[in-house]
């Protein structure tokens, strides 16, 4: 399924495009557009079940003893979840995207390379059309998502590329709502799903949370996107300020590193993540969910709801930000409502609605019965 909508063609990124990977592209061509489709929807169908190396050596160690998740409890909700599920006949399962853990490169400053920076009320956050026009220059290997984004005219290929690369509005509304309802960061464990650019994650990381995970389904995005915004919100970036001391320097960085540790980075589809993360012996669950336009197609509601499930402590709450409707993918606001609603495990309730332009709602999830 390939979803179009809101997508721009930044700058001349487009012309670039054709210029840079001549003969490679089809936009031009309805003819070749439509067999590309094709060969995408074939590759879809087969699963992308890349394999990622997860080189635990360059991982730097977390350990967390509170609150271990205990697989009993997980069980018991699963099996309530799975007894009140109704699955549609054609409800598809999304493509298993293995799960990667990533690495804070050493080299923090040099993630910061190329990059444009952009101020927002209390954020830095890298200039994606940027990102994008280097990446296309590059041609980097592994995930092509750029040139297949482009190609398609889309922010949205299913099992492929889940849009990650933009900023999504109701990114913005749950900003806006942090500040007006004064949400508490600090001691939290947070969880910022289907991350993206990582800017709800990072509120939470100034706000003085005790521990930040950052999960997106492409692993380019979390490389080339989530840790440079993470790191240009760390304060790397007055490293150099009046620091000429190698001692101090020193000391600059290790703070830096101190700090970041509270970060980790994660990609895959939801359910390998889900397995990722609950194979460490001293899991424990998130305190906080901060998840924004994630709920768009219907195929992958299942996986979502499990993953609240599973990793979301008993006492702990979802902030979801979502448009109402969907327009091509089908999914929405009411619609994740009602599969909550039927699976009888979470309660939504309605924070606020965005009333301009395309409806927009926030939305807290919690658990229905926490003891
Ligand atoms: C539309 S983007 C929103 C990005 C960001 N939260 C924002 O508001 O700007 C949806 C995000 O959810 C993640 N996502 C969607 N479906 C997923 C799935 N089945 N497994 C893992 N991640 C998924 C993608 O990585 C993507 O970043």
């Amino acid at each position: 399924m390939t979803f179009q909508f809101n997508f721009t063609i930044e700058g001349d990124l487009g012309n670039e495009l054709s210029l840079l990977r001549e003969g490679a592209l089809t936009l031009d061509s309805s003819q070749e557009l439509v067999s590309e489709t094709q060969k995408r929807e074939q590759k879809n169908k087969k699963c992308s079940t890349e394999q990622f190396d997860l080189s635990q050596d360059h991982l730097w160690e977390h350990k967390s003893v509170e609150n271990a998740a205990t697989s009993q409890d997980t069980d018991r909700l699963f099996n309530a979840a799975n007894s009140a599920r109704n699955l549609e006949p054609h409800e598809k399962q999304p493509c298993l995207r293995v799960a990667k853990e990533h690495a804070i490169p050493k080299d923090l400053k040099k993630m910061l390379e190329n990059k444009v920076i952009e101020t927002l009320p209390g954020l830095q956050h890298v200039n994606i059309s940027v990102v994008k026009t280097v990446l296309l220059k590059e041609n980097l290997p592994g995930e092509n998502i750029v040139s297949k984004s482009f190609s398609s005219h889309s922010d949205l290929i299913t099992g492929v590329y889940e849009g990650g690369l933009k900023i999504w509005e109701c990114t913005f509304d749950l900003l806006a709502y942090f500040t007006k309802a004064k949400v508490k960061f600090a001691g939290k464990k947070v969880l910022d799903l289907g991350c993206g650019s990582g800017l709800l994650g990072i509120i939470a990381f100034t706000g003085g949370a005790k521990e930040i995970h950052f999960q997106d389904y492409n692993s380019l995005v979390i490389d080339e996107v989530t840790l440079p915004n993470v790191v240009a919100n760390s304060t790397l970036a007055d490293e150099e300020s009046d620091v000429s001391e190698p001692e101090m320097k020193r000391c600059r960085k290790l703070k830096v590193a101190q700090e970041l540790y509270k970060c980790r980075f994660f990609s895959g589809e939801w359910s390998e993540f889900c397995k990722l993360v609950l194979s460490e012996k001293l899991f424990v669950k998130y305190d906080l969910i901060l998840t924004s336009e994630t709920i768009y197609n219907p195929d992958y509601y299942s996986t979502l709801h499990e993953t609240f499930l599973s990793l979301l402590n008993k006492n702990g709450c979802v902030l979801l930000a979502s448009k109402a409707h969907y327009f091509g993918v089908g999914g929405g606001v009411h619609l994740f409502q009602n599969f909550v609603e039927e699976r009888d495990v979470f309660q939504a309730k309605t924070l606020e609605i965005i009333d301009e332009g395309l409806k927009r709602f926030i939305i807290e999830i919690t658990f229905k019965y926490p003891s």
